[in-house]
Parts: structure tokens; C-alpha cells; sequence
């Protein structure tokens, strides 16, 4: 299962992700054209690519979703969004997630609050993150994306909303959904099997 969690800036979505990698799920690693910074890691934070080698890939059809912010390219393979055995959790800006619920309907997606403005300008200033006022500005029409997801978390404490995310993906996993069609097949059969024996 595929976990889409996004946010406006600065609410809390990575450090959210960094906690349930540690149980059971997998965090994709996008790719940037952005320089790396000091205290980022490549391979954790992004895959970090030339401009020119990005242009390669979207040529190649490597991407599954990517999008030009600030002269920057972010990306998504398609390699990374295929299955296996570990829940996946992809944190992504609220317009991306819109484009990949679009090609992949599976996709489960969450999309995290902050409690009030007071303690997100806390969270946003601790980060100390570039362009400020365009991430507030942005913030606006992120927040009316709210609709289009399925569930809405505020993200209280990092260890209540990793619980809900938890709840929420044992919840979805027992939806009536097409993996259960082949057992109901060979239950009546079996049945009928039974009633003719
Ligand atoms: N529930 C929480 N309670 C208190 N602090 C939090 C909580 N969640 C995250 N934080 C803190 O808020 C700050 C921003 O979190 P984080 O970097 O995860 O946000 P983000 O949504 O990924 O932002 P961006 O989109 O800009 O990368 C960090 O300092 C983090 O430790």
C-alpha cells in the first residue's frame, strides 16, 4: 500500500515519515535538480541529480510524476511507486499527491494539519526554511486541497499521529477490495463442490 502524506510547509510531515520508517514502512526517496544541502544525506533526504541528467530521465520516461518549483525539478520514479512487500509513505507537496492519486487511484492519502497558526510558525521557524513568505502564501491554496484527500490529520504530537496513520492503514487494508475476489470465488466453490459431493 502506497501512503501519501502531505502538507503545507513546516507541519511536520518528514519527521512523521522518519518515525514510521522505523516500523514497517518504506519511505520513497524522490529525486531533485536542487544542489544538495550540508546537513542533507543523498539517498535519505533526495537522490540528488545534474539538471541535465533530470532532462535525461523525463526524456526516458523514468518519472512517474514531476514537477518544475523554483527552477528546481522534483521527481518521482516509477520504479519506486511499484509494490512490495512494505507499506510505502511518500511525503509530497499537495499538488503533487493530486497527480499521482490521478495515475495511481490506490493511493491512500493523508493530509497533516497544524494544530494552530501560533505553534506551526514555531515548527516552521525552527527549520529555519528559505522563502517564507512564499510557503505561507502557497499555504492558502494548499489548505483548500484539503477536500480532495481521504483523511485529514492535526498533527498534535508525532507519536499520536503516527498511531493514526497506523489505525488507518490496518483500516484500509480490510476494505472489501479486489485482492478478496479469488478467495470468495474458491469459497463457493468449495461449497458447491461440498453440495454435489
Ligand atoms: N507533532 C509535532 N510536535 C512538535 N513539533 C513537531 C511536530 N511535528 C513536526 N515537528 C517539528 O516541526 C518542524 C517541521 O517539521 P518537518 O520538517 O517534518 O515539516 P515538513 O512538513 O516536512 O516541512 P517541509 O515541507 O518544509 O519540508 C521540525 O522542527 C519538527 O521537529
Amino acid at each position: 500500500m502506497i501512503i501519501i502524506i502531505s502538507s503545507p510547509s513546516g507541519v511536520g510531515k518528514t519527521t512523521v515519515a522518519k518515525v514510521l520508517e522505523k516500523s514497517n514502512f518504506e519511505r520513497i526517496v524522490t529525486y531533485t535538480s536542487r544542489p544538495k544541502r550540508p546537513i542533507e544525506t543523498e539517498g535519505v533526504d533526495y537522490y540528488f541529480i545534474e539538471k541535465e541528467k533530470f532532462n535525461e530521465l523525463i526524456k526516458q520516461g523514468f518519472f512517474a510524476e514531476f514537477s518544475l518549483v523554483h527552477d528546481n525539478f522534483y521527481g518521482i520514479s516509477k520504479e519506486s511507486l511499484k509494490s512490495n512487500s512494505k507499506h510505502k509513505i511518500l511525503t509530497i507537496d499537495v499538488q503533487g499527491a493530486a497527480k499521482i492519486k490521478k495515475i495511481m487511484p490506490s493511493v491512500v492519502t493523508i493530509f497533516l494539519l497544524p494544530p494552530s497558526f501560533e505553534e506551526w510558525m514555531k515548527r516552521i521557524n525552527k527549520t529555519q526554511r528559505n522563502n517564507f513568505d512564499i510557503r505561507l502564501k502557497n499555504a492558502i491554496k494548499e489548505l483548500d486541497e484539503v477536500w480532495n484527500f481521504e483523511y485529514a490529520i492535526v498533527n498534535y504530537s508525532v507519536e499520536k499521529t503516527v498511531k493514526q496513520i497506523q489505525t488507518i492503514v490496518y483500516c484500509e487494508e480490510v476494505k472489501c477490495k479486489e485482492n478478496i475476489k479469488s478467495l470468495i470465488n474458491e469459497l463457493k466453490s468449495n461449497i458447491k463442490q461440498y453440495e454435489e459431493d
